[in-house]
């Protein structure tokens, strides 16, 4: 089975949801047509990283972001793998992925399992402590954001029930470009699954961001991969690829979790 992959690109404006909304509207209008199932979307995109404004900024219970996507998914009869969101929950914030199938229902929501220190994420941020599975188009998939990609341990976890698609949304800043390239290969390598990675560009006050949103196969073949401009990436990707690695390279099957000490 084929599915048509969008990767929304994007600079985010700093601390300026309304700005943002506006932003990726304007991106499917121009970018998403009906050959397109499912789009991807980058971290925190409504907010960027304004962290010390988050009072003032996230989305209470993510309502705004999610009757906005549910609109879009339905419109353009899509699914959103909808990056993330600074999401208002009683006193806290999270940073939380937000899933739509075509139909526009929210299937399901991921908070961030591992926050990034170096761009203060503990000072303002709490972190999840579920899972990142869902299922799209009957497949199942996993959707993880940025640093998790770090923690090969917390990905396996999602593999491990015939996983065969990895998403992640990320802003990643563009001196550790490298480290996006080489862990999102290692990823769809050792995991022997499709990894679809959605990273912005720009800058805000203190980074830059490195682009270079990539669709990578399980083989660890680059299907497409962005530069450093806005842009929509394309690419298409056969599910059945996963089976044939898979079948190739047994690696499920040759585990020895008898002796790993995780
Ligand atoms: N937004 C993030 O989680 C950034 C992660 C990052 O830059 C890294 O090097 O890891």
């Amino acid at each position: 089975m084929n599915l048509n992959i969008a990767l929304t690109q994007i600079d985010i404006a700093f601390g300026n949801p309304e700005d943002n909304f506006l932003k990726v509207e304007q991106y499917f209008k121009e970018s998403i047509d009906k050959n397109t199932d499912v789009v991807v979307l980058p971290e925190l995109w409504t907010t960027g990283y304004d962290l010390t404004r988050l009072d003032d900024i996230a989305d209470p219970e993510g309502k705004q972001a999610t009757s906005f996507l549910a609109e879009l998914a339905q419109k353009y009869q899509v699914n959103i793998i909808a990056g993330s969101v600074a999401k208002q929950v009683d006193s806290h914030v999270t940073n939380t992925m937000l899933i739509f199938n075509r139909e526009g229902q929210l299937i399901k929501e991921y908070s961030k399992a591992h926050l990034f220190r170096l761009m203060n994420e503990e000072k303002h941020l709490i972190e999840g402590n579920e899972n990142g599975l869902f299922e799209l188009e009957g497949h199942k998939s996993a959707g993880v954001i940025c640093y998790d990609i770090r923690f090969p341990e917390w990905i396996r976890t999602h593999m491990l029930d015939n996983t065969k698609m990895l998403f992640v949304v990320a802003e990643w800043p563009k001196p550790r470009i490298d480290h996006w390239r080489a862990l999102l290969l290692s990823r769809a390598i050792e995991n022997q699954c499709f990894v679809i990675a959605c990273n912005r560009v720009g800058s805000d006050p203190n980074n830059e961001f490195g682009g270079h949103s990539v669709i990578i196969g399980p083989w660890g073949e680059i299907i497409a991969e962005a530069g450093e401009d806005e842009t929509t990436l394309f690419g298409q990707i056969d599910i059945n690829q996963v089976d044939k690695v898979r079948d190739t390279i047994p690696i499920f099957s040759d585990r020895r979790p008898d002796i790993y000490k995780l």
